[in-house]
């Protein structure tokens, strides 16, 4: 029988400055991911869609207020040892207000969308990013060792629709 797959969804935003060819990103200082630079995001609450977790996200961990946000990608992780996968929902907001202010989660910090500091990223970034970049959709699967460092297996496609 084949087993259920458990898995929890996450939202991840990335404000895109697409003026100025930047996107903002925030070095995580606790909890999962802490060290690391990403996007802003975290669990969905009961009673909110996915689209309202990544808005609610990005405001408590930025300070920027989207009036919208574009789902660009699904990215599913699954770490040795632990049988519940993160679904994460990829968005991008390029309409929002406010300006970037540091966090009790997050330290924001803008770069050019194409120089990015993968060394400082979650290893699965590069090989997604550049989806993101070209505005294409992509599902992303990507098998960790318990050390959240080591890719051991991998399926990245760009799909029509998500
Ligand atoms: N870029 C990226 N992000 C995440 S978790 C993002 C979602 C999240 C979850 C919990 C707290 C805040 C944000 C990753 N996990 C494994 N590879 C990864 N790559």
């Amino acid at each position: 029988a084949d087993r259920a797959a458990a898995h929890r969804l996450y939202t991840l935003v990335f404000p895109v400055d697409a003026a100025a060819g930047r996107v903002l990103l925030g070095m995580k200082k606790r909890g999962f991911g802490r060290g690391k630079l990403n996007g802003f995001g975290g669990k969905v609450e009961a009673g909110e869609t996915v689209a309202q977790g990544a808005v609610r996200e990005l405001a408590e961990e930025s300070g920027l207020a989207a009036r919208s946000v574009e789902q660009c990608g699904l990215l599913l992780f699954y770490f040795e040892g632990d049988p519940t996968a993160m679904e994460v929902h990829v968005f991008q907001a390029r309409d929002y207000a406010g300006a970037a202010a540091e966090s009790d989660e997050m330290r924001p910090e803008w770069f050019p969308v194409d120089q990015m500091p993968f060394d400082r990223m979650w290893a699965d970034d590069r090989f997604w990013w550049p989806c993101v970049v070209d505005g294409a959709k992509f599902v992303g699967r990507f098998w960790f060792k318990a050390d959240q460092t080591t890719i051991v297996r991998q399926s990245l496609v760009r799909v029509d629709s998500l």
